[in-house]
């Protein structure tokens, strides 16, 4: 039998074993722009690839008076726009589109979602489908509460079947409100039920990074502070603040990306072994590097945190204005738009390893990758003819480039047998790969939290930034001032400089 074969009767057999169950999805904010761009694009692609249940249907709600064949023609428009999948397959979309309905109404008043409950309760007679409830709330931070407490009284939350609730991010402003946001939703919804979305913990690579570490053994041999002398997370971004001037001016890179996506892909590329592949047992070792996270007391931040903003400059050919300049943005902002920290994790495993971590707007390049550097152990053999010997390094780019390259030393029989750096290389090329909300989706559905944000979590992550938010506000540490399309402040390679690294 030919191998594809085989493959192909694998991914069917696996698929059939995760028979979805049958369910309403209820879409708020599905008039907007995530849910236009991604949300959409998501269902219809695992529709697609047979990851959606046999039975579904699908409510979208918004404020504007739209009939459903108006929201259906919007959906459609959204997938010929956004899909990945380029073929515009009518039969299919024309299947997909005649599971939705479109309810008016607004959020904040209670007695609307009657409505919705009638409507909901109608689609599930009709298509003989059990009370299985999965709430998406992409709608701005501020309705979460009055959402999931109207979900509460109006009874929708009262199902038969199983309910779960999907938020995107912020999740808060800070600590105090990202607690008294929890408090909330665990009134309608229980730990288990929420599914916090991190949409890099969607990313392939991300998801990938447990079997880089934990499937291969001499990996796995070498992860240790014996072995590693530092490991180095960045997310460049070449983007500006775009259109999202007066989110972004309140928010900062601390708030935006620090706090949620850089914390996460510090857990994952710090985490132990753990017990299982199961959802509780790899939150159980992300948690632990977050409670063994040092924290920054108020005296030494200065130490180990850069603040930056971007001054006009040229990124690929262009110029760009800088950040106080950008629309939208107030003159005098201290915002920060770059972010460089060095942490310590306080274990038997980890210490001595410094880990730095950068996240910026309007830098170099765009890439998000983690570097780890090994340490030079035997350096004196060859010290005498090479001086300086490369340590290695592994990179793995989670994107927009995915790959793993290991950097190694040889000989150049064209340089006088001098030792030079090697690459060996892995770029994956593979084309239609699903999407982070994609594979996000179809876990919700399927029940696994593995890779969503658990609120232990995200409390540990916001307690470690808190002093930091605090500094920033306090304007305890200078903001340097970076060129647009530069790797970000000076002062951001002298951290690493103090520690005899360098940024790679
Ligand atoms: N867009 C993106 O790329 C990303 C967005 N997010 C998050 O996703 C969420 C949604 O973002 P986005 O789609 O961009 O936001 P939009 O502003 O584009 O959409 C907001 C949605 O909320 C609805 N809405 C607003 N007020 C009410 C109300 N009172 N009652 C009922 N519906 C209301 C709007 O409906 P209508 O206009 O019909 O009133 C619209 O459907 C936010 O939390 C954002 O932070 C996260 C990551 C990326
Ligand atoms: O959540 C966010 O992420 C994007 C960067 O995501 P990526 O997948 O392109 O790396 C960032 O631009 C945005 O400011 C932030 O809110």
């Amino acid at each position: 039998m030919p191998s594809s074969i085989r493959l192909e009767e694998r991914n069917h057999n696996e698929l059939n074993k995760m028979k979805l169950d049958s369910m309403t999805f209820v879409l708020f904010g599905a008039t907007g722009d995530l849910a236009k761009r991604k949300i959409f694009p998501a269902l219809y692609n695992l529709f697609l690839d047979g990851k959606f249940p046999h039975s579904f249907s699908i409510i979208g709600l918004g404020r504007r008076s739209w009939s459903d064949n108006t929201f259906q023609a919007h959906i459609e428009e959204s997938l010929k726009t956004f899909s990945r999948r380029l073929e515009s397959n009518t039969a299919s979309i024309e299947k997909f589109l005649r599971a939705f309905r479109y309810v008016a109404l607004d959020v904040t008043n209670g007695e609307t979602y009657e409505k919705l409950l009638d409507m909901i309760q109608q689609r599930e007679r009709e298509l003989s489908i059990p009370e299985n409830r999965l709430f998406y709330l992409s709608v701005s931070p501020e309705f979460v509460d009055v959402i999931t407490s109207n979900i509460n009284q109006s009874g929708l939350g009262s199902t038969t079947g199983w309910k779960r609730l999907i938020i995107e991010k912020p999740f808060g402003h800070d600590l105090l409100s990202a607690q008294e946001l929890n408090q909330k939703l665990l009134q309608t919804f229980k730990e288990e039920e929420i599914y916090r979305i991190d949409h890099y913990l969607g990313k392939t690579m991300v998801q990938n990074l447990e079997a880089i570490i934990f499937a291969n053994p001499i990996l796995q041999v070498l992860r240790n502070n014996q072995c590693i002398s530092n490991i180095q997370i960045t997310a460049s971004e070449t983007v500006g603040v775009e259109e999202r001037a007066s989110y972004y001016d309140q928010s900062g890179a601390l708030r935006d990306m620090v706090q949620n996506h850089m914390l996460q892909l510090l857990m994952m590329t710090a985490m132990h072994l753990p017990k299982s592949r199961n959802a509780k047992h790899i939150r159980e070792q992300k948690i632990k590097v977050m409670e063994n996270l040092r924290p920054l007391g108020k005296k030494t931040i200065d130490l180990h945190v850069v603040r930056g903003q971007y001054e006009s400059g040229e990124i690929h050919g262009e110029s760009v204005v800088g950040y106080k300049e950008e629309p939208g943005i107030t003159p005098c902002t201290v915002n920060d738009t770059f972010v460089a920290a060095r942490l310590w994790i306080d274990d038997y495993f980890w210490n001595g390893v410094p880990f730095y971590i950068r996240t910026g707007k309007r830098m170099k390049e765009k890439s998000t990758r983690i570097v780890i550097e090994f340490k030079n152990s035997f350096n004196d053999l060859y010290a005498v003819e090479n001086r300086e010997i490369n340590p290695n390094i592994l990179v793995i780019e989670i994107g927009p480039n995915e790959g793993i390259s290991l950097q190694l030393n040889s000989k150049n029989a064209l340089n006088y047998n001098k030792i030079e750096p090697i690459l060996t290389q892995f770029s994956s090329d593979q084309k239609d790969v699903p999407e982070a909300y994609e594979l996000l989706l179809f876990d919700a559905l399927r029940g696994d939290a593995t890779f969503f944000a658990s609120w232990k979590e995200v409390e540990l992550s916001w307690r470690w930034v808190q002093p930091i938010l605090e500094a920033f506000k306090n304007n305890d540490l200078p903001l340097h001032s970076y060129s647009a399309g530069s790797m970000g402040p000076d002062a951001s390679d002298q951290l690493l400089k103090e520690d005899g690294f360098i940024w790679w």
